[in-house]
């Protein structure tokens, strides 16, 4: 997959003049390849990532050989409020393939199939989320900070989730953080990004990043 974005922008607030919150990025990945896109708060991974998945065409670049199926944990968990977490989970794995019921108890939430996403805590919903994004076979796995709501004991079970799935289907995988623990025992390669508009200023194999650490 070929990522070139030469300029993303978004309108002003009240009349201002446009905002260009990402320039000249360009990322080649190839199947299977696992990546981290780290930086602040504000910087655009977010952004980055809807123009990867094509949620996000309003944009001066392309996206080329996108794998399919797409798989993308929002940043926010945006579970449908008037499902249960099972069917949540059924909305995009037909009945017909089953699964949703082990999907569940894979993220250890067996207990939690017929409540609402107003009665899940953050951290449930989010694995909701994430099971959804795995569950349809993703070819292309996009999360967005993926284990910030996580206690230390879940984010490890969901990050070897992530890597078993990862592997099996041999995904390529993108993932936006702005903390590199999260993300380290996940991915081969971090990009990170920085300036404003933001682009990228370090491209590097996550064993050169450790021993620089
Ligand atoms: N729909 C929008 N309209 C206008 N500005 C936006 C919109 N979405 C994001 N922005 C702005 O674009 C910039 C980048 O936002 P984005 O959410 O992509 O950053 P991020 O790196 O993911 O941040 P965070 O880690 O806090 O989620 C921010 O300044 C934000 O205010």
């Amino acid at each position: 997959m070929k990522i070139v974005i030469r300029r993303k922008e978004y309108p002003g607030r009240e009349g201002a003049r446009e905002r260009c919150i990402l320039r000249n990025f360009e990322l080649s990945l190839g199947q299977g390849e696992t990546c981290a896109v780290i930086g602040p708060s504000g910087i655009g991974k977010s952004s980055l990532l809807q123009i990867v998945a094509g949620l996000d065409m309003d944009f001066q670049g392309l996206v080329s050989d996108r794998p399919k199926p797409v798989g993308y944990l929002f940043q926010a968990s945006r579970l449908l409020p008037w499902l249960t977490a099972l069917q949540n989970l059924e909305v995009v794995l037909p009945r017909s393939r089953g699964g949703a019921r082990e999907w569940l108890s894979r993220i250890g939430l067996d207990d939690a199939a017929h409540l609402y996403p107003s009665h899940l805590s953050v951290g449930m919903a989010r694995r909701i989320a994430l099971a959804r994004a795995l569950c349809v076979e993703p070819r292309l796995l996009l999360l967005d900070e993926p284990f910030a709501a996580l206690d230390r004991d879940t984010a490890r079970q969901m990050q070897a989730l992530v890597r078993e799935e990862v592997a099996r289907l041999g995904a390529t995988l993108l993932i936006a953080t702005h903390s590199w623990s999260d993300v380290a025992a996940l991915v081969e390669r971090t990009v990170t990004l920085g300036g404003a508009p933001a682009g990228i200023v370090e491209d590097s194999p996550v064993r050169q990043r450790r021993a620089g650490e």
